[in-house]
């Protein structure tokens, strides 16, 4: 049951680190020419999936006492069994590099996963020159111990990991990576900005100066020492609660820069009428006696829509969530999930193809499924803090990114600061 609040939410939180940032490091740590250091990285489910599969790859990942991780890099060779989960990163990512092993992968996950896009990836891959069997999870690639690389075009706009994936293990391709996009817009684009800005810090050349067009030259990856920055996206629910209660949240640690897409989180709140303020890495969040609602396109911050929708049951008048469509390949359909589940609260909620239209009005008690998805999870604690009675099947999700979320949302609801 989530927990309900009479009076505004007070607190400050630390948010763990990125699942994306995280899981990037450990791609490239994996081919660098020597180990590298990932401190405070995330450790959660899909983090922990990406580290498991890189290990049965042949890669050697050490726990130190302080989480750290090193990385220390080796041939990739199969024979190995790589379970992905529920993690579109793991699913997308790690295919490419495995492509570049010696011996016969294997790569499967959870039961939804298995509906995931993923073909586009193989495709390329075999236009790459692998050797697969599949088109979608479960698939078995025979890796000959070399990957030929080269021009390769997809459509990528059913999610830009099919872009991040190929482009993340390009340098380790014989000739490297040419991606052409031809298609509707990538959607996530600034995910794509965060692995071409991974890869140039690594000291691998990337060429993006043209539109949907990025190559990647073969070459050596530099080993990597990171302090891996707190997750944007997985703090968006703690500033959601200072939000729709009046209250104020403060997050340690928030970039001054950063290519996470979730800072623009900031840019939401305030446009809904909270009050947002950076100071020496804190960011504060203090909730107006009113949010209003908001008419936006969040194509390129698309991670961040269950956070958003849940703010939007708050607000004055309606809002409008455009250019979502791809999310219906995420953890589950989320705008099927989010209109199903919002509706069963008796909310007024219409879904498009690619929006949702939310107009606020009296919710009540009831289920919320989280189908499997660490975000509807999240959301549905959101929603429940004004509308008592909201029951989240299965919290037990946020492990995907963040497995204390639960301890985490009760500290901070018992005025933990
Ligand atoms: O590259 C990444 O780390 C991610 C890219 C985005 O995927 P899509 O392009 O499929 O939205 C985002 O939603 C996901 O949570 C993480
Ligand atoms: C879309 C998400 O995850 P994934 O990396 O599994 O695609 C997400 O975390 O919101």
């Amino acid at each position: 049951m989530a927990p309900t609040t009479t009076r505004p939410v007070i607190g400050t939180v630390c948010v763990p680190g990125s699942k994306s940032i995280t899981n990037r490091a450990l791609i490239l740590a994996a081919q660098a020419t020597g180990p590298s250091i990932l401190i405070a990285p995330l450790r959660s489910r899909d983090s922990n999936l990406m580290a498991a599969g890189l290990r049965a790859l042949g890669i050697s990942i050490e726990d130190h006492e302080d989480g750290s991780w090193l990385v220390t890099p080796g041939p990739v060779v199969g024979p190995a069994d790589i379970d992905c989960g529920l993690a579109g990163t793991v699913m997308r990512f790690l295919p490419p590099l495995a492509a570049t092993a010696r011996g016969v992968v294997r790569f499967d996950g959870d039961p939804h996963a298995r509906t995931r896009p993923m073909a586009t990836v193989l495709d390329a891959l075999r236009d790459l020159g692998a050797d697969i069997a599949g088109e979608g999870l479960p698939f078995t690639i025979a890796g000959h111990g070399a990957l030929a690389g080269g021009v390769v075009t997809v459509d990528a706009a059913a999610s830009s990991q099919f872009v991040s994936g190929l482009l993340l293990s390009g340098a380790s391709f014989a000739g490297g990576v040419s991606v052409i996009h031809r298609g509707d817009p990538v959607p996530s684009l600034p995910h794509i900005q965060m692995t071409v800005l991974a890869l140039r810090h690594v000291g691998v050349e990337v060429d993006d100066s043209e539109p949907n067009r990025w190559t990647v030259r073969p070459g050596p990856v530099s080993p990597w020492t990171t302090i891996i920055e707190p997750d944007l996206s997985n703090a968006t629910p703690f500033l959601a609660a200072a939000a729709i209660t009046g209250g104020a949240v403060t997050i340690k640690n928030w970039p001054s820069s950063t290519t996470q897409p979730g800072d623009e989180i900031r840019m939401v709140l305030q446009r809904m009428g909270a009050s947002v303020e950076l100071v020496d890495g804190d960011l504060t969040v203090t909730g107006p006696a009113q949010l209003q609602g908001i008419d936006i396109d969040l194509h390129d911050i698309a991670e961040l829509t269950p956070t958003i929708a849940a703010l939007t049951l708050f607000a004055a008048g309606p809002s409008h969530l455009r250019g979502i469509g791809h999310i219906r390949g995420h953890e589950t359909d989320r705008i099927a999930g989010l209109a199903a589940n919002i509706t069963a609260l008796g909310g007024d909620v219409r879904a498009d193809h690619d929006a949702l239209h939310i107009t606020p009005r009296a919710l009540h008690g009831g289920a919320w499924p989280a189908y499997a998805d660490h975000r509807m999870a999240t959301a549905g604690a959101i929603v429940g803090l004004l509308v008592p009675g909201v029951c989240i099947d299965d919290i037990d999700s946020t492990a995907k990114t963040l497995p204390d979320f639960d301890r985490m949302w009760d500290d901070l609801l018992g005025g933990v600061s």
